[in-house]
C-alpha cells in the first residue's frame, strides 16, 4: 500500500475532548474518526487492526468448535416482550418503529433472537450440543459515552451462545470458552486477567467470568490475591468472616448530644471509624431495608441485590430517611429504629462492642453498643466491599487491587432463556426438557481500545505483531535523491513478493513528517532508505525497543528472517 493515497490521516494536536491516551492515539493515528457521541468511523488503519483481531477470534472460536453466523442488528421487540425484558431496560435500550409502525429494538446483544432460531430449529438431544457465534455491530445507548472505543454507543461484539442438555455439558463448554478467551487475549498481545464477577441483569444460574485487560483507566475494580490466582470482580470479592466472636467486655449504653456526625462522635470518645456502627437505608423490592457496616466499610450493592436475588434495590433518598426516622441521615441507628424497617448487617459488625451509633435524633449518638443487647439484627452476612489489605477468600495472602477494563465475560445462563422462550429438546428418554445455555462475549472493538492503552510510548502506537495493521513500514526519506527511491521501489517489491504486508511511504513529505507519522501508526518495523542509500545500506527500526540497525539492502530479507519477522 502506497502512503500518498492511503486513508488515514494522522493529526499533530491532541483532541481536547480525548482523555485518555488510547482515545487520543486513535484519533491522531487516523485509525477511526467519530461520527457522533459514541458513534466511529473506522478508517483504513483501524480496520486493518479490527480484522486482524477478528481472524484471531474466528480462529479460536472454530478451532474450539464454534459454528460463525450472523443475526440481524434489527430485533422485533415481541421477543423482547417473550424473554420479559423489554420493560427490563430503559433508554440504554435502542428502540425504532418500522414503516408500518411496528416496534423493534437495535441489538444490545442477542439471547432473544438466537434462542428463536434455535427453538425453532432444534428438537432432539441428538442435535446438542451447539455453539453458535456471530461478530456484529451491538447498540447501546449509553448516557455518557467515553474513552473513545471503550465506551461506544455502537460497538462490535462477538458473541457466542451455547445450548446443551444438561448442566454437566454446558460447564464443559464454558470450560472450553474460558480457555478460548485465555488464547484469544493472549494472541493479540493483551495482558487480561480473568476474574470472578456478577451475572448483573442478564441472570442465569451458574457462574461467570469477566476478562480484564489490566489498565489504569479501566472502569472495572479487580481484587486480586498477592499470594494465589484469586481474582474477583470488586463487586462481589467475598470478604472472609471475623476470625473473633466479641471484641471485649461490654459496658452500660449511654447517650452523647452534641456531635455532627458519627466521626465527630468516634473522635470524642476516642475510637476509630471501625467502631461505628453505618447504617444506610435501602428500598430493597419497595421495602425498606437498613444494612449496617462497620464506618469504615462500604456497602457493595451487588452483594445486596444478589443476597435479596432480586435487581429492585434502590438507596433511600434523604427525605424517606427523615420520614422512617424523623432525623437526617447521619443521626440514623438500629437502636430503637422504626419497627417496620427491616434491620441487616455486614458480617463483621457481630463480633462489635461499645460501638457508637446514631441516636435517631439530630446531633444525638449512642456509645457502648451491642447488638445482643441493644437491637435485633435478622441475618449477618458479606455485603461490604473488600478492601487492600483484606486477607484473601481463598485464605492465601491478602487482597491487591487493579484497574481494568473488561473486554470479555462468559456466562453460565442455565434455561432462563430457554424457558422464557420455549426452546426445549426431547432427551433419550422422549421427555420435553429445556436446554442448558451458555453466552459468551468479547468486545472486540474494545479490545482494539485496550490494545493500545497497554502499548503505547509518548510518540504513539506500538501494535504486538499478530494484530499490526502492517507488516512492515517502508519509508524513503528523500525520493528526490535518485539512490534512496530505486532502493524503496526494489525493496517495496521484493518484500510484497515475499509475502510481506507492507506500508509504503513515497510521500513527498519532510523526514521529519515521515517519522513522526511513522511512530504514530506504529508499525514494529520500520525500514526506511536514507543517507547511506547509495551505499546500499538501510536502516532498521524496532519501533517497541527503539533500536536501529544497519543492514544492506540485499540482506534484509535474511535480517527480517533471524529476528522472526
Ligand atoms: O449482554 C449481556 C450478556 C451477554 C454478554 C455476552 C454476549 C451475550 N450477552 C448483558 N447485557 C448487557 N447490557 C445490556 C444492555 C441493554 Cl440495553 C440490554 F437490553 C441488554 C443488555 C444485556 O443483556
Ligand atoms: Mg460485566
Ligand atoms: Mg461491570
Amino acid at each position: 500500500m502506497r502512503q500518498q493515497t492511503f486513508f488515514s490521516p494522522t493529526m499533530r494536536d491532541v483532541p481536547a475532548d480525548a482523555e485518555t491516551i488510547s482515545h487520543q492515539l486513535m484519533l491522531r493515528a487516523g485509525l477511526m474518526r467519530q461520527t457522533a457521541a459514541g458513534i466511529y468511523t473506522y478508517l483504513p488503519l483501524g480496520t486493518r487492526v479490527l480484522h486482524k483481531i477478528q481472524a484471531i477470534i474466528r480462529e479460536e472460536m472454530n478451532r474450539a468448535g464454534a459454528q460463525e453466523l450472523l443475526m440481524p442488528a434489527v430485533q422485533p421487540a415481541e421477543l423482547w416482550e417473550e424473554s420479559g425484558r423489554l420493560d427490563d431496560y430503559g433508554p440504554e435500550l435502542m428502540r425504532l418503529n418500522d414503516r408500518h409502525d411496528r416496534r423493534f429494538v437495535l441489538g444490545p446483544t442477542h439471547e432473544e433472537v438466537i434462542t428463536s432460531v434455535v427453538r425453532d430449529g432444534i428438537h432432539s438431544y441428538k442435535r446438542l450440543p451447539i455453539n453458535v457465534y456471530q461478530i456484529q455491530t451491538k447498540y447501546r445507548d449509553e448516557r455518557r459515552p467515553r474513552f473513545g472505543l471503550l465506551r461506544g454507543r455502537e460497538f462490535i461484539m462477538k458473541d457466542a451462545y451455547s445450548f446443551e442438555t444438561s448442566e454437566e455439558a454446558l460447564a464443559e463448554t464454558y470450560e472450553v470458552m474460558y480457555d478460548t478467551y485465555k488464547h484469544i487475549f493472549r494472541r493479540c498481545g493483551l495482558d487480561v486477567r480473568a476474574v470472578e464477577a456478577d451475572a448483573g441483569a442478564i441472570g442465569g444460574t451458574g457462574g461467570t467470568h469477566e476478562f480484564m485487560a489490566l489498565s489504569d483507566v479501566g472502569e472495572d475494580t479487580i481484587a486480586y490475591s498477592d499470594h494465589s490466582d484469586y481474582a474477583a470482580n470488586i463487586e462481589i470479592a467475598a470478604v472472609s468472616p471475623p476470625d473473633r466472636e466479641q471484641e471485649g467486655t461490654s459496658e452500660a449504653l449511654s447517650v452523647e448530644k452534641g456531635y455532627k456526625s458519627g466521626e465527630a462522635a468516634a473522635t470524642a470518645a476516642g475510637l476509630p471509624m471501625s467502631s461505628v456502627i453505618t447504617g444506610r437505608l435501602f428500598y430493597i423490592d419497595k421495602a425498606p431495608v437498613f444494612i449496617l457496616t462497620r464506618g469504615n466499610h462500604e456497602i457493595s450493592d451487588v452483594k445486596v441485590s444478589n443476597h435479596f436475588d432480586t435487581l429492585d434495590v434502590e438507596m433511600a433518598t434523604g427525605t424517606q430517611v427523615h420520614e422512617q426516622f424523623g432525623t437526617s441521615s447521619a443521626f440514623i441507628g438500629p437502636v430503637e429504629a422504626p419497627s417496620n424497617v427491616t434491620i441487616v448487617a455486614d458480617q463483621s459488625i457481630r463480633p462489635l462492642v461499645n460501638a457508637i451509633c446514631g441516636g435517631n435524633q439530630d446531633e444525638a449518638f449512642y456509645v457502648n453498643v451491642d447488638h445482643r443487647r441493644d437491637f435485633h439484627v435478622d441475618v449477618f452476612a458479606d455485603f461490604r466491599i473488600i478492601q487492600e489489605g483484606d486477607p484473601s477468600p481463598d485464605g492465601e495472602g491478602t487482597i491487591q487491587f487493579a484497574e481494568g477494563i473488561e473486554v470479555g465475560q462468559v456466562f453460565s445462563l442455565g434455561t432462563k432463556y430457554s424457558e422464557a422462550l420455549g426452546a426445549q429438546f426431547l432427551d433419550e428418554n422422549g421427555k420435553s426438557r429445556p436446554m442448558q445455555m451458555g453466552c459468551y462475549g468479547i468486545g472486540v472493538s474494545r479490545t482494539l481500545a485496550a490494545v493500545v492503552e497497554q502499548h503505547h510510548d509518548e510518540d504513539g502506537i506500538i501494535w504486538p505483531k499478530a494484530i499490526a495493521p502492517f507488516d512492515l513500514h517502508l519509508l524513503v526519506i528523500n525520493p528526490k535523491d535518485e539512490a534512496q527511491l530505486t532502493i524503496g521501489d526494489n525493496l517495496y517489491e521484493a518484500l510484497q513478493a515475499e509475502g510481506y504486508d507492507v506500508l509504503f511511504d513515497d510521500r513527498k513529505e519532510r523526514a521529519g513528517v515521515k517519522f513522526k507519522d511513522a511512530d504514530l501508526y506504529g508499525i514494529p518495523i520500520r525500514v526506511a532508505a536514507g543517507k547511506k542509500a547509495s551505499e546500499g545500506i538501510i536502516e532498521v527500526k524496532d519501533r517497541k525497543t527503539g533500536e536501529v540497525t544497519e543492514v544492506q539492502a540485499e540482506n534484509l530479507s535474511a535480517y527480517l528472517n533471524d529476528i522472526g519477522w
